[in-house]
């Protein structure tokens, strides 16, 4: 197999913590798509990236229609015309009109040669076999032209692009079966550390459930990637090693949380390093600063700090564009929203970029203010779960008024509704 093109740069820079830009820049930039490509049915392509353009194959609609149940002319029309034809949505023939005739028609049916025009049929007065349609409509008005949503051979979806229900209509209205697809990015997912229990099973003291393992699943799922569940790995450094050296065989990422840091148990960390390259540890930023980044031949390593709010945040930041990349999608920065602090903050340090957990409220004027979830903990699920957002601070942000606009980052810019 060729060796894919990944990173082999090492960025890490021994204690001097990683900004979040600079971080962000690397794992867009110089991370490479791993993915193949398939050519699946098109109900089986939704919410994957798409490999290659499309360009529509025909006209949508393929000819002018009627947008409304009535009566189809060429206008001007001017006093009774007669009804020579009947054409419902479906009819295949091919229809005519004389100047001066009309036909009775449907909304979706195709227009008869000769007309351009439908007048509804509430507004008509039908006499015998004749039709009088109300004077002052214009060419053209309640017909769907040929072309109209779509015309032939314009490229309608791009390469890299992340197929959404509203795609899945237009493949479908250009009559396409199949798609081809960039095939679902390989994620081993495991948590560490002895202290770790799997629900279910009965809890001592000391021992905490493993939270963050059920987070990160669903938050990779909401991108096209394919799970292996490794479960929790003991604080053991001998099978952890031989661990991920067997999976990075198999796997575009691992992805790991705990033993991030560099404590004598932070085994993990210390099993990249010996058998790849670590590029990254130690980001300037709150809470994550544990993250690590770097590869195990041509596997992607991301390992998220242990305290599951570091872990989430982080996601959300790195590893997510990071599975865009690999998946063969184009990244895009999530939408900040500037939004009024409802609170104030006096001692933020400098020097690094906070993440914290905010909700919006309307202000008293109307407008979104921004609410801070009070306690600042790392471990604080709650905290998360009561959040509908980030709120992102600078670098070289102290102080935070009320009042002062600060970034609102929805977490629904990140894949995750409700
Ligand atoms: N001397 C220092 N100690 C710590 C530092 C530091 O810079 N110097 N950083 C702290 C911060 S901030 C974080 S975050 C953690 C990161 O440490 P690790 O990534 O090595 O994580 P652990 O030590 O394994 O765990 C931290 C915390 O999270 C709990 N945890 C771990 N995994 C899970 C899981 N799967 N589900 C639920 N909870 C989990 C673990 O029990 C710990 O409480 O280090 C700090 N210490
Ligand atoms: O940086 Mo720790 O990752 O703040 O929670």
């Amino acid at each position: 197999m060729t060796p894919r093109k990944l990173l082999s740069d090492c960025f890490r820079t021994e204690g001097d913590p990683m900004s979040h830009g600079e971080c962000l820049a690397i794992l867009t930039g110089r991370l490479s798509t791993v993915t193949g490509t398939e050519e699946l049915p098109l109900a089986a392509t939704s919410g994957r990236w798409l490999a290659a353009d499309i360009m529509a194959p025909r006209n949508v609609p393929l000819h002018d229609n009627a947008a409304v149940d009535g009566y189809t002319f060429a206008a001007p029309a001017s006093g009774p015309m007669p009804v020579v034809a009947r054409i419902a949505a479906g009819d295949l023939g091919r229809h005519s009109l004389e100047p001066g005739q009309a036909a009775r028609i449907f909304t979706g049916a195709a227009m008869p040669e000769g007309a351009d025009t439908v007048a509804m049929q509430e507004d008509c007065t039908v006499e015998g076999d004749t039709v009088s349609v109300p004077s002052g409509l214009r060419r053209g008005d309640n017909a769907r032209r040929a072309g109209e949503d779509v015309a032939a051979d314009s490229t309608v979806l791009h390469a890299a692009s992340r197929l959404r229900p509203q795609d899945m209509a237009a493949l479908a209205s250009f009559g396409l079966a199949r798609v081809k697809v960039r095939a679902p990015v390989r994620v081993a997912i495991l948590s560490n550390g002895d202290e770790l229990l799997e629900p279910g099973a009965e809890i001592s003291q000391g021992q905490v459930y493993d939270s963050n393992r059920a987070m990160l699943r669903a938050l990779t799922a909401t991108l096209p990637c394919e799970i292996t569940d490794l479960g929790i790995l003991p604080d053991n450094a001998a099978l952890i090693e031989a661990t991920l050296a067997e999976v990075a065989k198999s796997h575009d990422v691992i992805l790991t949380s705990g033993g991030a840091s560099h404590g004598d148990e932070d085994h993990i960390v210390n099993a990249v390093d010996r058998l790849g390259t670590r590029h990254l540890w130690q980001m300037a930023i709150k809470p994550g600063r544990s993250m690590s980044f770097g590869q195990i031949g041509d596997c992607v390593f991301l390992g998220l700090p242990g305290n599951p709010v570091a872990a989430f945040v982080c996601f959300l930041l790195y590893v997510r564009p990071a599975l865009t990349v690999l998946g063969g999608g184009s990244y895009r920065e999530p939408v900040r929203f500037p939004v009024a602090a409802g609170f104030e903050v006096r001692d933020k340090k400098p020097g690094r970029r906070e993440f914290w957990r905010g909700s919006l409220e309307t202000g008293a004027d109307g407008r979104p203010v921004a609410h801070k979830f009070a306690r600042d903990g790392s471990g604080l699920i709650s905290g998360l779960r009561e959040a509908t957002g980030l709120i992102e601070v600078t670098e070289a942000t102290t102080t935070v008024e009320r009042g002062d606009l600060v970034s609102f980052l929805p977490f629904t810019g990140f894949g995750i509704d409700g």
